[in-house]
C-alpha cells in the first residue's frame, strides 16, 4: 500500500466553552487523485472540519501530510500545502490583486520561487475560463459579487504555487449551472495537471448531483444518540 497523501486520526473538536464536542474520533486518510466528498446535514461541522483539517481551529487528535504533523511543516507552510479555500471570502480587506500580490511575498510561498507576474497570468488566465474579466481583480473585494469574490479566491489558492491538498467549501454554491460546470471540471482535473502541485481535494457541497459527479470518495458527518455529538458514519 502506498503511503496515504494526508491521514487524520481520531479529530474531535469542541466549541470554546461548550461540554460535548461538536464531532468526534473522525478519521480518513485520502490519496493521491483523491476527491473526496464531505456531506451532512446544515450544522453539523463541515466548515469546522475543513478549518481543523488546515490547522485553523484548535482540536485534538492527530493530522499528518507525508507522515508529518501540522508543527512539524511550521504552521504557514503547513497552510500553504493543506489550503482552506472559504465558502465565502467577501470580508477580505482591499482588491483581489492586492491579495494575490501580497500572499505572493509570505515566505511560506516563497520556497516555491514562481515570480509574482507569473502568478499574476496564472490567475488571470484560469479566472477568465471562469467567466471573471481581469477589472474585477481591481475592484474591492466587498464590491464584487459572491460569485464573483468566490470564483477569484479559488483562482487565487489555485494559481499559487504549494498547495497539495486542497480543501474547498461549497465552492460552486454561488454559481449559474454553466458557470459551475466549469469550475467543478478545472478542480477535479487539477490532480492530474504535470504544472500543479495539488494531489488531491476535499470537497464541501449539499449537491447529490455534483458529489456524483466529482467525487472519488464521500465521507458523511451524521449526529449520533444522546450527546455523543457528530462522527463520521461512512467512507
Ligand atoms: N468557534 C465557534 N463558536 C461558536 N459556534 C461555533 C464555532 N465553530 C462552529 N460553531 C457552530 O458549530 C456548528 C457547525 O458549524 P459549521 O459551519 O461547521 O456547519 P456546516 O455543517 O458547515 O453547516 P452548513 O452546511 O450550513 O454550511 C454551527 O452551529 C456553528 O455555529
Amino acid at each position: 500500500m502506498p503511503e496515504a497523501v494526508f491521514s487524520v486520526k481520531n479529530l474531535t473538536y469542541t466549541i470554546p466553552n461548550e461540554k460535548e464536542p461538536l464531532f468526534h474520533d473522525v478519521s480518513f486518510e485520502v490519496n493521491k487523485g483523491d476527491v473526496v466528498i464531505i456531506r451532512g446535514p446544515s450544522g453539523c461541522g463541515k466548515t469546522t472540519l475543513l478549518k481543523c483539517l488546515s490547522h485553523l481551529n484548535v482540536y485534538s487528535g492527530r493530522i499528518s501530510l507525508f507522515g508529518k504533523t501540522p508543527k512539524q511543516y511550521g504552521v504557514p507552510s503547513y497552510r500553504t500545502k493543506v489550503c482552506y479555500v472559504p465558502q465565502r471570502p467577501s470580508m477580505l480587506p482591499g482588491t483581489p490583486m492586492g491579495f494575490l500580490k501580497t500572499v505572493h511575498t509570505f515566505k511560506s510561498r516563497q520556497a516555491y520561487h514562481t515570480s509574482e507576474q507569473d502568478a499574476i497570468e496564472s490567475a488571470l488566465k484560469l479566472s477568465e475560463h471562469w467567466n471573471i474579466t481581469s477589472d474585477l481583480w481591481d475592484k474591492d473585494w466587498t464590491g464584487l459579487s459572491g460569485g464573483e469574490a468566490q470564483r477569484i479566491a479559488l483562482a487565487v489558492a489555485v494559481s499559487l504555487p504549494g498547495a497539495v491538498v486542497l480543501l474547498v467549501d461549497e465552492p460552486t454554491s454561488a454559481l449559474d449551472e454553466a458557470t459551475s460546470e466549469k469550475v467543478e471540471n478545472s478542480l477535479i482535473e487539477l490532480c492530474d495537471l504535470p504544472e500543479s502541485s495539488i494531489e488531491a481535494l476535499i470537497w464541501i457541497t449539499h449537491s447529490d448531483e455534483q458529489a456524483e459527479r466529482v467525487g472519488t470518495r464521500t465521507l458523511t458527518l451524521e449526529k449520533g444518540t444522546g450527546t455523543e455529538g457528530v462522527h463520521l458514519v461512512s467512507a
